[in-house]
């Protein structure tokens, strides 16, 4: 596990900010990571909520070498076998459930899981879990609630994801125990659509020059 967490964190790089992606048409999927990409974020998240989610995996990872392609959303071990084949070189989950867990211990594509409560978070930790995400951030408590579990729960670092954006991210930033953040904010639904590129881009590199790194 002490790899696959140290995988997880090389693949992140210290970027701050993981945009969490929702894409609708396979088309929008590579011109959308090279503007993610030339704004400085290159790990992405794409979320299987579409039916083109893997395809447009897929797409990224074959066409857009810079970018280091994750999955989101993955319910089952079944999501994630999916994901991990199309291409996806870390996973992400809401939550977790034992079978997506043992699925994932017999990948090497390291799985960020998410987790609230100090129980959810110690049953991820005994498996040796030490990056978590904390989804939904902000209705689950936000900030106070992270900086109350860095004490007990002193090894643990998060990904909050959930209600973030430009405005509250610099607090959630400069907390120790959180790794980075998760956001939909950075490619808003509207501008994918429109094929918006240009002003994902810069949506990109605003959040890209937010701390950590
Ligand atoms: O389903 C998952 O695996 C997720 O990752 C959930 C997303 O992280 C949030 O829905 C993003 O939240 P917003 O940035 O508030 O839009």
């Amino acid at each position: 596990m002490k790899n696959k967490t140290e995988k997880l964190l090389a693949l992140l790089d210290g970027q701050p900010v993981i945009p969490v992606l929702k894409i609708g048409d396979v088309a929008h999927a590579v011109p959308l990571a090279r503007a993610l990409v030339a704004g400085g974020l290159p790990a992405i998240e794409i979320t299987l909520r579409t039916p083109a989610a893997l395809d447009a995996i897929r797409a990224v990872a074959k066409e857009v070498p810079e970018a280091v392609v994750g999955a989101g959303t993955i319910l089952s071990g079944e999501d994630f076998v999916k994901a991990a084949d199309a291409g996806s070189r870390f996973i992400v989950s809401p939550g977790s459930t034992p079978e997506l867990l043992e699925t994932a211990e017999k990948s090497d594509v390291p799985l960020l899981p998410g987790a609230t409560t100090p129980s959810e978070i110690m049953v991820l930790q005994a498996r040796g879990y030490e990056i978590l995400k904390f989804f939904p951030a902000e209705q689950s408590g936000g900030l106070p609630f992270l900086k109350a579990l860095a004490s007990p729960l002193a090894a643990i670092r998060f990904c909050p994801t959930g209600g973030i954006s430009l405005k509250n991210a610099p607090d959630y930033l400069a907390q120790p125990n959180i790794v980075c953040v998760g956001g939909s904010w950075v490619a808003p639904d509207a501008d994918i659509e429109a094929g918006n590129w240009q002003r994902i881009e810069e949506l990109a590199r605003e959040a890209s020059q937010l701390k950590k790194r």
